[in-house]
């Protein structure tokens, strides 16, 4: 089966060549002035272009009014929205309407009653992303570097499309595909040397932890 991997948060040329070459279908940018991986979308837009034609180029975004939407869809042109707040369906449904691009929503995950929460988001949503709740006092609705328990996935429709996210590392990415089996994958602190800074040879070793982690499964 194939494996989407997403490697999200990033702010530089550098970085960005890394997870294209380690082979990422998507890179994600952050619009979210809290984040240390915060970038504008004048910014994102010469990331995405230097992107193009080689990965999906994903804006996250948290709770986001239509005028911040436009300026990030007008100027970076990303092939994705993430939306990864508390957006309702309906909100889901208006932003898919608006500017007519695939929207995959965020969910924070605890416990396996947290994976009912998709059911009316299901025929709207083109993807779920599953990451953890975050730790209290956080001031970030993702990207805090904290996993949840994997096997709750297991629960899940077999036809539900999503991409796990939460702690991800090179370290323990083995665990989560034997455990979770998922669609696809998201990592962000997991690639960093401090928070914000992405660290080439982290996101080469994250890549070559994923393909000896496959290997294993096919042999
Ligand atoms: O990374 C951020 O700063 C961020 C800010 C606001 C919304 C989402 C954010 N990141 C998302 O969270 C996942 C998980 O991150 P991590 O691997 O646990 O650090 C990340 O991939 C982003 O999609």
């Amino acid at each position: 089966m194939a494996l989407d991997i997403k490697i999200c948060g990033l702010k530089t040329a550098e970085a960005l060549t890394a997870a294209i070459e380690g082979g990422a279908s998507h890179v994600g940018f952050i619009f979210f002035p809290k984040s240390p991986r915060n970038v504008t979308p004048e910014q994102a837009a010469t990331l995405r272009e230097q992107a193009h034609g080689r990965a999906k180029g994903v804006a996250v975004t948290v709770d986001a009014d239509d005028t911040f939407l436009d300026a990030i869809v007008h100027t970076m042109q990303p092939d994705m929205l993430q939306l990864h707040g508390s957006e309702s369906p309906q909100r889901v449904a208006q932003v898919k309407a608006r500017y007519a691009l695939p929207v995959m929503k965020a969910f924070a995950v605890h416990e396996a009653a947290d994976l009912a929460r998709i059911a009316p988001y299901r025929g709207i949503a083109d993807r779920f992303l599953f990451d953890a709740r975050p730790p209290a006092g956080s001031e970030l609705p993702g990207g805090n570097g904290v996993r949840f328990d994997w096997t709750i996935l297991a629960g899940l429709d077999a036809g539900v499309d999503y991409m796990l996210s939460g702690g991800l590392d090179a370290a323990n990415i083995g665990d989560a595909l034997r455990l979770a089996n998922p669609p696809g994958i998201d990592i962000s602190s997991g690639v960093e040397s401090a928070p914000g800074v992405k660290d080439a040879a982290l996101i080469e070793a994250f890549f070559k932890a994923v393909a000896a982690a496959r290997n294993d499964r096919a042999a």
